[in-house]
């Protein structure tokens, strides 16, 4: 069987996290590219992340690059280029930076690899997403963003802490932007079965929420020098594993809605289903009233950041 190819622009934390659990499972080659500025980095990366197959028994070939050259081909690009946002900052303050960046890696990949799945992880995710569309010109299904899997991954993180039960049992998600205004959905929560409201109260249940939509912050604030990383690339690993095993997960995803929950053509975390045609279906719920209102705010946030962007130019 032909192996994937999966290229990581960006071969920062994100990048290289990303790189190391996609090899560790056998998703496919990959190749891993910086900026020129970055001489041998990706490179060395590369090699390293290689010399450790024979340890771990994994079988990918792994390789660093500047150039887009090496990327032609690609089944999957995941794009994390550009800059992480330090104590003080919000992932709004990166707009300018990031938006420059994306453009600049989406004229490149689409002239390299005009038939990928690209899945971005820059922030701010929404309107980085959104970018990555404009540049590439592909249609809406193969761009997506990676967001929901992780702020999930954390929410459920928190309840298992909390109630002191496996990971495993936790079923959650979460939907909206990524930022302060993502949407919890109670009625899509359980423990084992058990919907999360029999188990937790719900003042409790809205400070966990309260620390979901802050994660990354608190993970900034604890490093210092630049945000989290392994678990944004578990959940940016497990979007190119739906993708490339063609698995049709059903899970949240920055996802360019039009009808789709009355959004009209922007990107915003919903739930879907990923194969290997990338977006294959939004799953749409019927929300609460409550719901829906937190939902709509979560769009207006996005829709209000992707202005500014057009704005800049
Ligand atoms: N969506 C999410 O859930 C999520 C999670 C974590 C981080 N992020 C975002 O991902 C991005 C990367 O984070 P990180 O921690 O890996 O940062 P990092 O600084 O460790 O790595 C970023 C890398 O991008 C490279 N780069 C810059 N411009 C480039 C270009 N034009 N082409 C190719 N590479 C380029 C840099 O040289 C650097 O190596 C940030 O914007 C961060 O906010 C998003
Ligand atoms: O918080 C950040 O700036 C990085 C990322 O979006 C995260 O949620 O960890």
């Amino acid at each position: 069987m032909r192996r994937a190819k999966i290229s990581i622009i960006g071969a920062g934390n994100v990048g290289a996290t990303t790189a190391h659990w996609c090899a560790a499972a056998e998703l496919g080659d990959i190749v891993l590219v910086d900026i020129p500025q970055t001489e041998d980095m990706p490179k060395g990366k590369a090699l390293d992340l290689m010399q450790a197959s024979p340890v771990m028994g994994f079988d990918s070939n792994i390789v660093g690059t500047t150039s887009y050259e090496d990327t032609a081909g690609s089944d999957v690009v995941v794009i994390t280029a550009g800059i992480p946002r330090k104590p003080g900052m919000s992932r709004d303050d990166l707009l300018a930076t990031n938006a420059k960046i994306m453009a600049s890696v989406c004229e490149q990949i689409k002239k390299s690899s005009p038939d990928c799945i690209v899945i971005v992880v820059s922030n701010p995710l929404d309107a980085m997403v959104q970018r990555a569309l404009q540049v590439t010109g592909f249609e809406p299904c193969r761009v997506l963003g990676q967001a929901g899997v992780l702020d999930t991954a954390r929410y459920r993180t928190f309840l298992a802490m909390e109630l002191g039960v496996s990971v495993e049992d936790v079923s959650a998600l979460l939907m909206g932007g990524h930022g302060d205004t993502m949407v919890p959905i109670p009625s899509c929560t359980s423990v084992g079965g058990i919907p999360v409201l029999q188990l937790i109260d719900p003042a409790r249940l809205e400070e966990i929420v309260d620390r979901t939509r802050k994660g990354g912050a608190e993970i900034v604030s604890l490093l210092k020098t630049g945000s989290a990383y392994y678990a944004p690339a578990a959940a940016t690993t497990q979007m190119v594993e739906a993708v490339v095993r063609d698995k049709k997960r059903l899970i949240p995803c920055a996802a360019y809605c039009e009808e789709e929950y009355g959004v009209g053509g922007f990107y915003v975390g919903v739930p879907v289903i990923l194969g290997s045609n990338g977006v294959e279906k939004i799953v749409e719920l019927t929300l609460t009233v409550e719901e829906k209102a937190a939902f709509q705010k979560s769009v207006d946030a996005v829709k209000e950041l992707v202005e500014t962007m057009a704005k800049l130019g």
